[in-house]
């Protein structure tokens, strides 16, 4: 851990919040509620990243909230922030989580690129399909089943099973895994058609959940985001 980086013992983690649309209050209370979870104590700081200059090299890991997967890629274009934030993310030494349309955004294909459409950031060896439980059900609950027995730890400090309750608003889901460096986190039933699918993904330092966990009392979702910083931080 580098000088300066604890207080009393404590580890200093600074979160950042991509601030543009969507869901991002609902995180940083989620991130609050987490932080006091934790096994080990921590000094959180939550900032807001609105510019490419808030996005700091020193800052530990980044939120890309929900939201609307093309509003927050025009704004990104438009403040020339497409680049910065993929330098940032592909940074090793920082962790970043995009939920629903943040793995729109951090995935390498989406039917969309496909036309020539929509650019993303492009960084996370996944295949997306933006609205892939259809516009019809635009919004349902439905039990998350975890396929990774590491998640297990995070989850048991709160109310872990092996399902969780996950929020899906215009959801996404993940059609292919394009390279093995990219594990799954978790799967769920589609209502519609009853096949599985993937709604949780991991690849080294990127989190990808197609639901909002921002939005279930559960946090275990964002302890598990930040015991992935501590943990970095601590090799
Ligand atoms: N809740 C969400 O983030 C919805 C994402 C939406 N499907 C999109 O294309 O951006």
């Amino acid at each position: 851990m580098p000088p300066g980086d604890l207080k009393s013992g404590v580890a200093i983690v600074t979160v950042g919040l991509l601030e543009i649309q969507g869901a991002f209050l609902e995180h940083r209370v989620a991130l609050q509620k987490a932080a006091r979870l934790l096994s080990k104590p921590i000094d959180l700081h939550l900032v807001e990243v609105r510019t490419a200059e808030q996005l700091r090299p020193e800052m530990d890991a980044l939120i890309i909230p929900g939201g609307e997967s093309t509003t927050i890629s025009i704004y990104l274009k438009r403040n020339s922030m497409e680049e910065p934030l993929r330098h940032w993310v592909q940074n090793p030494d920082h962790v970043t989580w995009g939920t629903c349309a943040g793995m729109i955004l951090l995935s390498k294909l989406t039917e969309n690129q496909k036309q020539g459409g929509q650019s993303s950031l492009a960084v996370m060896d996944i295949d997306v399909s933006r609205n892939y439980f259809g516009r019809q059900v635009q919004s349902f609950e439905a039990d998350v089943r975890m396929s990774d027995s590491s998640l297990n730890k995070a989850f048991k400090k709160d109310t872990f099973q092996d399902t969780f309750p996950g929020v899906f608003i215009r959801a996404p889901a993940i059609l292919k895994l394009l390279s093995d460096d990219v594990k799954v986190l978790a799967t769920v039933s589609d209502p519609n058609t009853g096949a599985k699918v993937i709604v949780a993904a991991q690849q080294d330092n990127m989190i990808s959940t197609a639901f909002h966990p921002e939005l279930t009392e559960d946090c275990a979702w964002h302890v598990y985001f930040l015991e992935q910083i501590v943990n970095k931080k601590a090799t």
